[in-house]
């Protein structure tokens, strides 16, 4: 087809490409068309004939114009800028030249085309693209939460920071693109990672899908998971995540499901309270504690539950000083309670304040102070009175005798004190167990008041001590109550079906002669009270001043005997043992012996009691016992063996190891242990059966004899005698003395003796002085006997030369 030249100016000037075309030589402008016209602001008139160098705008086309263009034929696509003469603006173009051969052969016959294509919406769009770009980047990189997007394949199109802080994304993660390792970094912060990452599948399963999760992370961060699909056209082309850290929200929502959970569970009883101090809200402990549920409370003024002796207006007042000074106020208060009961409570209200400083609300916490006001009655009851007996204690004594001190200044009037101690109480604490011992003295402290009148005061000191204070008594009054307490306690008591008679001893001390306080006259009738328990017990007694003399005498004793055994005033002296049949001699009894250059010859009698109160009877018997093993062991050596029997307090025989240590001794000197007897009194059996039992089955397993000592004297009860491993019985010389005459004697002493057979238990007879009692106890069918008959007690040494020689005395002859 030829194209006409009129055609080709329509289509020349009718394309939207500005285009002109320049002579290749002259590098004039030979044509333009409308839209290069259009382009540079000028007419095709005046851009014809022009040198292009007048439309260069910048230094890199006046380099090209300026170089040869003799390579130009494949054509040159870049980008410049023309200026558009009627605007004065630069217009960005895209530039293309083409270089035209019009003749062939001439080559200054050359002309390049020119077209150019405005840019200049493509590079404003363009400008939009990427300020929009960089906008969603900032916003992205600013927000709160951390953002993640994705393809429907699951790579990762883009992240924010702060997804990479909430995830804590290593910076080599951050560095470089691999999503499968960012993944499983996620995965492994979630504390359940295996559930998140099954999560995270079905959710890729459900591209429409919209999700929430809660994550707990191992950096102990709570997050909120969000997703939603990212839509192109309607379309889902991938899915937007974000996450949230809500670890604060989280904890405040714990805080007050905590807060909630203690409101309702609390002990305590609280109630709530708006700005007018009306009831908003009620605790259950609040409810137990008013008996009424929470509508009935709920809407009623606070100051309404209370009972008070102020209105309601003056309380308030108070309250909202405490409220002022220290944001609380306290105390206690009267609670009403249903069917017109009160309990005191103690208040503690706490004002709660707005931003503007107003009490909003407030907050009321109530103990019951009911169990706390009864254990402080308890406590002052306490320290008022004895526990087991309810008596008055030494407090309301000092009381009731300053009292008495003072009237006496104006009147000139006297009291006694008598300080009263079950004798042998311990026995009965020790055989029949405390509580009964409890119940014993419930019953003395009954009979005691008994005796009394309503205006003498009985208290209890402790244990079996009692003190009594008679008001306005003499000497003789003071003495008839006495009289009349110990007959009283001589009376049969019950209990558990047993009766028994309790005697006592009493010491007394008259106000003013005896002292002017009541720690003097207590301490005096106490004095006076010894006093009659060592003159024999079970009576009573006015101090003497001299009484603390003797007192002292005996501290000095004490002191004295803890000095002895070291000073070598101690000695263990034997006393023969003698068979009834033949006349030998088959044991010895050890008995200790204390000569002190103070005191002189100190009967056992007298230190012995003393050693076993202050407890100097462990060491002292522990001492005893090796020197009559020893010396047992020296008989055996010089093949005249003896059985040696010791004398074992109850408190050496409750020490630890008693059994242990005995066996060592016998095992240190090589006695062999059915050469040793221990004698024990009846008192030590019956302390505390069961273990007593063991302690006697190990000793007898040992091959020790055991005795039991002064039969007859205690409770001589046959069950233990059953049961026990008892080889002996010895019987008391109390019951020895009156042989053969009294008959009361004859028969306890044959009752004792056939038990003896019937149990195939031996019987020793101690105390013996008499051929006649001798001869009787012979008949009865007594075994052995042991007395000054045959010899006193006498040092080892004349002990064993009364062994060697036969003809004094009684025979010996080992026998066991
Ligand atoms: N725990 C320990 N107690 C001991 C020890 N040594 C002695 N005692 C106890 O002291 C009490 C008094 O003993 P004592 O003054 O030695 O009297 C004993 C004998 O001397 C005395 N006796 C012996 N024969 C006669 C006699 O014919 N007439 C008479 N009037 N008295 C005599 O009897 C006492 C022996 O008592 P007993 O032990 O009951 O067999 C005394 O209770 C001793 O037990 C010791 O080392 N440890």
């Amino acid at each position: 087809m030829i194209i006409s030249g009129h055609s080709f100016a329509a289509i020349w000037n009718g394309i939207d490409l500005a285009a002109w075309l320049v002579d290749g030589h002259a590098l004039q402008i030979r044509h333009a068309n409308e839209a290069a016209a259009r382009l540079v602001g000028r007419s095709v008139a005046d851009m014809e004939g022009m040198p292009v160098h007048g439309l260069v705008v910048t230094p890199e086309d006046l380099i090209f114009w300026g170089q040869s263009h003799a390579g130009i034929a494949a054509g040159i696509h870049s980008h410049t800028w023309v200026r558009n003469m009627h605007s004065g603006n630069l217009v960005p173009v895209d530039r293309r030249v083409l270089a035209i051969q019009a003749s062939e052969g001439d080559p200054a016959d050359r002309y390049l085309l020119l077209t150019m294509q405005d840019r200049s919406e493509h590079e404003a769009s363009q400008r939009e693209l990427e300020s929009l770009l960089s906008e969603l980047r900032a916003t992205l990189d600013s927000a709160a939460d951390g953002v993640l997007t994705c393809n429907l394949h699951g790579e990762i199109r883009a992240f924010n920071q702060r997804l990479a802080q909430i995830w804590q994304l290593p910076r080599e993660l951050l560095l470089r693109r691999d999503d499968a390792a960012i993944r499983v970094h996620m995965e492994s912060q979630v504390l359940d990672a295996e559930a998140y990452r099954l999560r995270l599948a079905a959710i890729a399963h459900e591209p429409m899908l919209e999700t929430t999760d809660i994550l707990h992370l191992r950096n102990g961060m709570t997050v909120e998971q969000r997703s939603v699909p990212q839509l192109i056209q309607g379309r889902p082309a991938g899915r937007v995540y974000s996450f949230r850290d809500i670890s604060r929200q989280a904890e405040v929502q714990a805080g007050l499901r905590l807060a909630a959970r203690v409101f309702e569970s609390s002990l305590d009883a609280i109630f709530i309270a708006d700005e007018r101090h009306a009831v908003a809200r009620i605790n259950p402990g609040c409810e137990q504690l008013l008996g009424a549920a929470a509508q009935g409370v709920v809407g009623r003024r606070v100051t309404a539950l209370f009972a008070m002796a102020q209105d309601d207006a003056e309380f308030m007042a108070e309250v909202r000083q405490g409220w002022e000074q220290a944001g609380f106020w306290e105390g206690e208060l009267r609670l009403r309670q249903e069917e017109d009961a009160h309990c005191c409570v103690q208040l503690s209200w706490v004002a709660l304040r707005d931003d503007a400083g107003a009490v909003a609300q407030s907050i009321g916490f109530m103990r019951d102070l009911s169990v706390q006001h009864a254990a402080q009655k308890r406590i002052e009851e306490l320290a008022y009175s004895d526990a087991l007996t309810g008596l008055p204690n030494r407090l309301p004594l000092n009381k009731r005798v300053a009292a008495a001190i003072e009237a006496s200044r104006g009147h000139g009037g006297g009291f006694a004190i008598l300080f009263l101690d079950l004798d042998r109480f311990k026995n009965v604490n020790d055989s029949l167990g405390h509580p009964f011992g409890d119940r014993v003295l419930k019953l003395v402290a009954e009979r005691l008041q008994g005796c009394l009148r309503q205006s003498d005061m009985l208290c209890r000191l402790g244990g079996d001590e009692f003190v009594i204070y008679l008001h306005d008594a003499d000497a003789a009054i003071a003495e008839s109550v006495a009289r009349r307490v110990q007959e009283e306690m001589l009376r049969p008591f019950m209990l558990d079906e047993m009766g028994f008679s309790i005697q006592c001893s009493i010491g007394m001390s008259l106000y003013p002669q005896d002292g002017d306080a009541l720690d003097d006259l207590i301490k005096h009738a106490d004095t006076a009270m010894y006093r009659v328990k060592e003159r024999g017990r079970g009576s009573y007694g006015f101090y003497q001043p001299q009484m603390n003399a003797h007192l002292l005498s005996r501290m000095k004793m004490e002191h004295a005997m803890r000095q002895a055994l070291n000073h070598g005033h101690m000695a263990v002296h034997y006393q023969p043992q003698v068979d009834m049949a033949t006349g030998c001699i088959v044991g010895a009894e050890a008995l200790v012996r204390w000569t002190d250059p103070e005191f002189g010859v100190v009967s056992p009698g007298t230190f012995v009691p003393l050693a076993e109160e202050s407890g100097y009877i462990v060491t002292l018997g522990a001492w005893v016992m090796e020197q009559a093993v020893k010396e047992a062991a020296h008989w055996m050596g010089c093949g005249t063996p003896l059985v040696v029997s010791v004398n074992v307090s109850a408190l050496e025989f409750r020490q630890a190891g008693f059994v242990e240590r005995i066996s060592a001794l016998l095992a240190q000197y090589g006695l062999p242990a059915r050469w040793l007897e221990l004698e024990l009194t009846e008192t030590v059996l019956l302390q505390d059966a069961q273990e007593m039992q063991q302690v006697l089955d190990a000793l007898a397993r040992l091959g020790v004899g055991l005795s039991i000592d002064d039969f007859g004297t205690g409770y001589s009860s046959l069950a233990y005698l059953k049961k026990l491993t008892i080889h002996r019985l010895k019987i008391d010389k109390s019951f020895v003395g009156g042989l053969p005459g009294d008959g009361g004697d004859c028969a306890i002493v044959q009752a004792i003796v056939s038990m003896g057979r019937a149990l195939r238990i031996g019987v020793v007879a101690e105390g013996v002085e008499t051929q006649a009692q001798r001869q009787a106890l012979q008949g009865m069918g007594c075994d052995c006997y042991q007395g000054f008959l045959c010899a006193p007690a006498m040092p080892a040494a004349d002990f064993r030369v009364r062994m060697a020689e036969p003809a004094t005395g009684a025979k010996r002859i080992a026998k066991r």
